[in-house]
């Protein structure tokens, strides 16, 4: 246990649309905390530059390879038992990406379905503890679009903003609608990673959400 009383062994999931700042803050928190941190692959993934250059084509192919390698993430955190800060839910893969793909004609019904039971079959296991509070950072689409150049992909840089513009907004519902676990929002122009006090608060704010979640 910590000053703030949050357990040792809590999963604490930072979810948001991409550019949003989940990897800096899920780093920090961990950092304040002591826990692990559980990130996503972006550089060694060996299907993603080529997906931005042809959905169609590659995505399928990705969300398998990004479905297997949080599941990895998922049996990790559970063996250890918890005590970490997790880079996006499992959930948003689902919720947001594959089925904005098969919505906009970029993956096949099939494939989303073949998705959609295998993602099922998977949640369905001993291995799927829910978060014990996801954060969800939001933000204007500006800002995220300003953070997305800033960072400097260039497979993200050279992608339509109408495509940056569709996640936003699917990204908005979803989260209204998500009820998996209690859900803390913050607000991106509200705290600063770098100042100790910001983090304090946020790390408040988490401890509620858990608190109130056990009662
Ligand atoms: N609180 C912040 N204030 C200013 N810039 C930030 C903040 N958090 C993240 N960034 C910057 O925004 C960009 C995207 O952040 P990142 O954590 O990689 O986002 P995500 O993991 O959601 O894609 C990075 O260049 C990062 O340095
Ligand atoms: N499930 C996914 N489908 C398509 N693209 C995805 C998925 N999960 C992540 N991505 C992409 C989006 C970004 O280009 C990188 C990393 O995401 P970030 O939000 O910057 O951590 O992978």
């Amino acid at each position: 246990m910590n000053k703030y009383g949050i357990p040792s062994n809590a999963l604490i999931t930072v979810a948001g649309t991409v550019g949003v700042g989940k990897s800096t803050l899920t780093a920090e928190l961990a950092r304040h905390l002591g826990f692990r941190t559980s990130f996503e692959k972006v550089d060694h993934n060996p299907y993603l530059e080529k997906f931005y250059h042809d959905f169609e084509r590659w995505s399928f192919h990705l969300q398998i390879y990004f479905l297997a390698e949080r599941f990895k993430e998922q049996k990790k955190i559970f063996e250890a038992g918890g005590g970490f800060v997790q880079d996006r839910s499992i959930y948003e893969d689902t919720g947001i990406f594959a089925k904005m793909h098969a919505d906009q004609g970029t993956m096949t019904q099939t494939d989303y379905e073949t998705y959609t039971s295998l993602f099922e079959a998977m949640v369905m296991t001993p291995y799927f503890p829910h978060p014990d509070v996801l954060i969800y950072l939001e933000g204007s689409l500006p800002s995220i679009l300003k953070r997305i150049k800033e960072r400097g992909r260039e497979m993200e840089i050279q992608t339509d903003p109408s495509y940056w513009e569709q996640m936003y907004k699917r990204y908005s519902d979803w989260i209204n609608e998500f009820k998996v676990c209690p859900v803390l929002r913050l607000n991106i122009d509200e705290y600063d990673v770098h100042d100790p006090a910001s983090m304090d608060d946020i790390l408040w704010k988490v401890s509620n959400v858990i608190q109130k979640a056990v009662k």
